[in-house]
C-alpha cells in the first residue's frame, strides 16, 4: 500500500465553505457551453467554474493550446506528466492570492453554465466487480445454480457497451422498447416494464496503446487519467431475455449517464485503502499480491425522487480498475484516448448498500416507498441522482459530483407496425 499522503491542500483564495467537495484538493475537470456558445473545459472550484480553455491562453507560458477545443480530448492524450504540470499550475493559480486579479476574470458561477460530455468516448466496456452485486444477479436470473460463474473468481468479467449512447448528466433517459417474455412464455414487444439503475464507478483513459500491447497492472497510471460516477440503466426484462448466449446487448445499450466531472487520479490518492483478500490467487496478469494494489474508499448515494435509497461503497469491490485493465489488454486490444470502463455496480453486503432497484426490491418482491409511491422499477418521471465522495488528504473530502437523469416516456411506435396492442403488452 502506496503512503497517504497528509499534506493540507492551501486553501483557496475563491470563496467557498471550508468543507467544500469542490475544494482545491479536488479540481476535476469538466466541459461546458461558454460565453461565446462553443465548449470550453472547465475546472470546478467551490461553486465557480475555472474557464481553463480561456485562462491557459492567456496565462500559461506555453505554446500548447490543450484545451483550445473545449473537451478534454486532447488533454487526456498528453499524459501524465502534462496532467502533474496542469494541476500545479491551478494549484497555483488558485491558492496563491497574488493570481486573484487575473484569475478572477475566468470564474463564472457554476450553477449559469450548463455542461457538457467531457470527452469524446471512444469504446466503453463494463465490467461486474462486486462479489455481492454478482452473486444477487446470479441468484435471481439463475435461480437453482451457483451464484458466482465459474469464472467470476479468475478474470474481471465484462461486456462491450455502446459508446454512442453515453451521455452526461441531466441528459433524459428515454424508456427503452425491445422484446420481453413473460413469465408465461409469450414474446412480446413494448416498453420496458423493468427499468432499473446500475451505480458505478467509471475510468477514464488517456494515453492509448498500441495493437499487440498488454498493460501490466503497474503500469494503469501511465495510462488512466480519472474517476466519473456512471449510471449504466439496464431494462431488466429485455436483458434477461437476450443475454444468453452472448451476454448483455440492447438491455444496457439505450443510454448510460456519466457525471460531468472527471476527478484526477491524483486527488484521489487520500482514498487509496488494499482490495480484500482474493481466494483463489489470480493467475499471473492479475496477481497484484506484490503491486501496491489499490481500490478506492468511494461513498456513493443512490436517490430516487429525492429520498436516498442507497449507499454503495466502493472500497470492498472484489477486483481493481488496474485488474480490469490489465484483463482488457491481455489479449492485446489497444487502448484509445476516451476509453471508459466502468466498475460494474457496486454493491456492498447490507441491503442499503445495494447499487441497482432489482437488488434492492429483490427482483420487484419488496417494494420501496419513495416520494411519488411505491417502486418495484423505474417509473417514467423519476429522476435517479448518485452522488459520491472520497477521502482528501487532511481531513477534506473529494466530492466526485453527480450523475443525474430522469425518465421519460418512449416516443408512439412506428405507424407501419399497424396496430400495435398485440405485441406491445400493456404498461
Ligand atoms: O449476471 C448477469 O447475468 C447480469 C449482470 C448484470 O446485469 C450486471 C452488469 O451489467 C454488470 C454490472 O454492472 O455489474
Ligand atoms: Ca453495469
Ligand atoms: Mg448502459
Amino acid at each position: 500500500m502506496p503512503t497517504r499522503p497528509t499534506t493540507r491542500p492551501s486553501r483557496s483564495w475563491v470563496p467557498m465553505r471550508p468543507d467544500h467537495p469542490f475544494g482545491p484538493q479536488t479540481l476535476p475537470y469538466g466541459s461546458f457551453t461558454g460565453p461565446d456558445s462553443l465548449p470550453h473545459v472547465g475546472v470546478a472550484i467551490g461553486d465557480h467554474i475555472l474557464d481553463v480553455t480561456v485562462a491557459w491562453r492567456m496565462l500559461a507560458v506555453t505554446d500548447e493550446d490543450l484545451f483550445a477545443a473545449g473537451s478534454l480530448d486532447r488533454f487526456l492524450a498528453a499524459g501524465p506528466a502534462t496532467w502533474s504540470h496542469v494541476r500545479t499550475a491551478l494549484i497555483e493559480w488558485l491558492c496563491d492570492a497574488s493570481y486573484r486579479e487575473s484569475v478572477s476574470p475566468f470564474l463564472l458561477p457554476a450553477h449559469d453554465v450548463s455542461m457538457l460530455l467531457p470527452f469524446t468516448v471512444a469504446d466503453y466496456a463494463d465490467f461486474y466487480a462486486s462479489e455481492h452485486h454478482a452473486a444477487n444477479l446470479g441468484r435471481m436470473f439463475r435461480p437453482g445454480s451457483k451464484p458466482l460463474t465459474p469464472n467470476w473468481k479468475h478474470m474481471p468479467i465484462g461486456y462491450h457497451g455502446r459508446a454512442g449512447t453515453v451521455v452526461v448528466s441531466g441528459t433524459p433517459v428515454i424508456r427503452p422498447r425491445g422484446q420481453r417474455r413473460s413469465a408465461a412464455g409469450d414474446v412480446t414487444v413494448g416498453p420496458s416494464l423493468r427499468l432499473d439503475i446500475e451505480a458505478e464507478l467509471g475510468f477514464v483513459v488517456g494515453v492509448p496503446t498500441a495493437m499487440g500491447e498488454t498493460v501490466a497492472l503497474d503500469d494503469f497510471d501511465s495510462h488512466v487519467f480519472g474517476v466519473c460516477l456512471v449510471n449504466d440503466w439496464s431494462a431488466r426484462d429485455l436483458q434477461a431475455w437476450e443475454y444468453v448466449p452472448l451476454g448483455p446487448f440492447l438491455g444496457k445499450s439505450f443510454a448510460t449517464s456519466v457525471s460531468p466531472w472527471v476527478v484526477p487520479l491524483s486527488a484521489l490518492r487520500s482514498a487509496r485503502v488494499a482490495p480484500p483478500p482474493r481466494d483463489p490467487k489470480p493467475v499471473p496478469y492479475l496477481d497484484d499480491s506484490q503491486e501496491a494494489a489499490w481500490g478506492l474508499d468511494v461513498r456513493l448515494e443512490v436517490a430516487l425522487n429525492g429520498t436516498t435509497i442507497s449507499e454503495p461503497g466502493f472500497a470492498q469491490m472484489y477486483w481493481t480498475a488496474a485488474q480490469q485493465l490489465a484483463h482488457m489488454t491481455v489479449n492485446g486490444a489497444r487502448l484509445r484516448t476516451g476509453d471508459l470502463f466502468a466498475s460494474g455496480t457496486i454493491s456492498g453486503p447490507t441491503k442499503d448498500s445495494r447499487g441497482s432497484l432489482i437488488e434492492l426490491t429483490w427482483n420487484g418482491l419488496e417494494p420501496l416507498t419513495v416520494p411519488g409511491g411505491r417502486r418495484t422499477f423505474l417509473e417514467d418521471g423519476d429522476e435517479v441522482v448518485i452522488t459520491a465522495t472520497a477521502p482528501g488528504p487532511a481531513g477534506t473530502r473529494v466530492g466526485l459530483g453527480e450523475v443525474r437523469g430522469t425518465v421519460l416516456p418512449p416516443p408512439a411506435p412506428p405507424a407501419r407496425s399497424g396496430a400495435p396492442s398485440a405485441h406491445e403488452g400493456t404498461r
